[in-house]
């Protein structure tokens, strides 16, 4: 392993970042039409940039890096596009980054004419490795280039007298930079720039490629706050990448050792792995009570944007914005969701607290209908969920484990994800108003006089043949159970029973679930549908007749045929049960 060393540790006493928390949103810089654009194989056109600025417009940036204006024509156009067209809002700072090198200023400043507010944004690198690789130069000819460059701007700032003008300055790849060299240009800018003539200016700090874990690059700008010399009269800023994956980690921890500002980009897009994403970090802050300053209620809108114009695709795991996000497959995930989302639906005012969704997809306008989807890994909790949530359904809670175990193996056999539609269809077929064989023909239902008992009058069809049923209960589930019983000479009754309304007004429906026993034990659900309530109660009782496969129906021997007489009656004549 001696092709790679280990980055060295920061040399860094009684650090104080590890024990600070972030209590506030950062000042944002998106650099999405700089350093996301420049890193896009086909960068956006005209239109598309338009399309993006607006976008970080609507959202609240205050601060938006638009390009490298002194690149090329369609740069420089662009941000001529913005001032001419007066599309950049009076609280809008349009930022523009430059080399330092004079040509590049001088074209970068004329640029600029006429906007009200901007960042001038000059880099030169510093790491060693650019020193020694890239510009051949020592330390003192490179501190040369950005000084030199400083003094190209202040010399042209008679050329911006109507513009608020923030002067930024990036020692580029900081992180491959020795502090002590880091520190002693920055400082040498700084002075030369002279804030408290000029205004305050910002030090940005990059983490052009991400070489250590987040822990050091935090020890790295805890050093620089504490000894830059005119700390109070400049802006710390983060530029962070994301090579190694932690580029949001690095941003976090960077904040809590005292930085001000962070540049980045929606859904992290930008050179190699990307910048840090901006998104991801506000709403980490968001999920702890912390407000991003940012517009964020509109994630599946931003992410379309994003996608037309960068023609980058956001991950399915993408934090916040990914479309699988906020869903669970998962058994057990599911149920404990449905349970969180169950108590959210009692107390809407409560604090969040689902487990498994560290924020409320409604807040960023995502929906709850994926929330659960179902495949051979889904349990009882999630079938129960997306049947309660996208058709209202309250299954009970005892009927749920079959109803999981059904669908289960639907997904299990079709080795695939089950939409709802189709969950709810298996549902249907299984469950609902079954009449295989026995079916409700009519009924009429009356009062005892003296016993308060209910009579159930009616007529059941088996097979196409259609017999009465007469039956005496105390309501009119037993009334009809007691008649079934006679006409089949069974001995079942109802063990559970729950009943609840669907829809609203006329269209109002009744839907009964019931659990039929037999006197060994055995005992089968049924569920029907109707928008008579009794009609629903016995179709359930039906329904679950139907559904148990080893029954056979037959009729008592005296039982006639609904309009036979009972000489002529053709009953089997023999007693059947499962
Ligand atoms: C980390 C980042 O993302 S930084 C931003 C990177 N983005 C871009 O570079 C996109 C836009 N850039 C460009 O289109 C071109 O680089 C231009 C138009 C700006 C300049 O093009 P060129 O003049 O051809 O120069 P090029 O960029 O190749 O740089 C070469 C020279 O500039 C020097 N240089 C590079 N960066 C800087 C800098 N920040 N400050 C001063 N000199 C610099 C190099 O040392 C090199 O010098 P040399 O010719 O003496 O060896
Ligand atoms: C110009 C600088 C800030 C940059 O883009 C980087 O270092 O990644």
């Amino acid at each position: 392993m001696s092709k790679y060393k280990a980055y060295p540790q920061v040399n860094l006493h009684e650090r104080q970042w590890p024990n600070n928390r972030i209590t506030r949103h950062p000042l944002w810089c998106t650099v999405d039409l700089r350093d996301g654009n420049q890193a896009l194989a086909q960068p956006m056109n005209i239109q598309e940039k338009e399309r993006m600025f607006n976008l970080l417009v609507e959202m609240g940036f205050k601060q938006i890096e638009i390009g490298f204006p002194s690149a090329s024509q369609i740069e420089y156009d662009f941000l001529r596009t913005l001032i001419d067209n007066n599309m950049v809002p009076d609280d809008v700072a349009v930022q523009v980054l430059t080399q330092s090198r004079k040509h590049l200023i001088e074209r970068t400043v004329q640029s600029l004419k006429g906007v009200k507010r901007a960042v001038l944004h000059l880099y030169n690198s510093t790491s060693e490795q650019q020193r020694r690789i890239t510009f051949r130069k020592n330390k003192e000819e490179i501190k040369q280039i950005a000084l030199e460059g400083t003094q190209n701007v202040i010399d042209l700032l008679d050329e911006l007298e109507n513009t608020e003008l923030i002067f930024q300055y990036s020692p580029e790849s900081f992180t491959g930079t020795e502090l002590e060299y880091a520190v002693e240009v920055c400082d040498a800018v700084i002075d030369l720039w002279d804030p408290a003539k000029r205004g305050k200016m910002i030090i940005n700090l990059p983490a052009t490629v991400e070489l250590s874990t987040p822990n050091i690059f935090a020890d790295q700008i805890e050093w620089m706050i504490r000894h830059l010399k005119r700390r109070d009269e400049v802006i710390i800023s983060l530029h962070t990448h994301n090579d190694r994956g932690t580029g949001v980690a690095a941003t976090e921890l960077g904040l809590m050792a005292g930085a001000d500002r962070v540049e980045g980009t929606l859904f992290g897009n930008g050179e190699r792995t990307g910048n840090v994403d901006i998104i991801t970090l506000a709403l980490n802050m968001y999920s702890q009570g912390v407000d991003p300053g940012l517009d964020l209620h509109n994630i599946p809108r931003i992410r379309r944007i994003y996608e037309e114009t960068t023609r980058m695709h956001v991950h399915e795991r993408h934090p916040y914005g990914g479309d699988l996000v906020f869903t669970a497959f998962s058994g057990s995930h599911q149920d404990a969701i449905s349970k969180g989302m169950a108590l959210v639906d009692k107390d809407p005012q409560s604090r969040w607290d689902v487990p498994y969704l560290p924020i409320d997809p409604q807040d960023i306008g995502r929906s709850y209908e994926a929330i659960i989807r179902i495949n051979s890994q889904s349990g009882k909790g999630g079938v129960a969920y997306v049947l309660e949530n996208e058709y209202g359904l309250k299954i009970p809670r005892s009927l749920q484990p079959e109803i999981g175990t059904h669908i289960n193996s639907i997904s299990d056999q079709l080795v695939r994800e089950l939409s709802s539609s189709e969950i709810k269809h298996a549902f249907d077929r299984e469950y609902v108003n079954r009449r295989d064989k026995l079916a409700l023909a009519e009924y009429a239902l009356s009062r005892g006089h003296h016993s308060g008992d209910v009579n159930f009058h009616g007529s059941v069809e088996l097979e196409g043949t259609e017999y009465p049923v007469e039956g005496t209960g105390n309501g009119p589930i037993s009334a009809f159970m007691n008649g079934l019983n006679a006409l089949f000479d069974l001995q079942m009754s109802v063990a559970e029973y729950e009943e609840q309304a669907i829809g609203a007004g006329s269209a109002t429906e009744a839907a009964a679930y019931i659990r039929v026993e037999a006197r060994d034990g055995h005992s089968i659900w049924g569920v029907g549908r109707d928008t008579d309530t009794s009609a629903a109660q016995f179709t359930a009782i039906l329904s679950a007749m139907n559904r148990w496969k080893s029954m056979e129906f037959r009729v008592h021997p005296h039982a006639v045929p609904a309009g036979a007489t009972a000489a002529g009656s053709s009953s089997s004549g023999e007693a059947g049960r499962e």
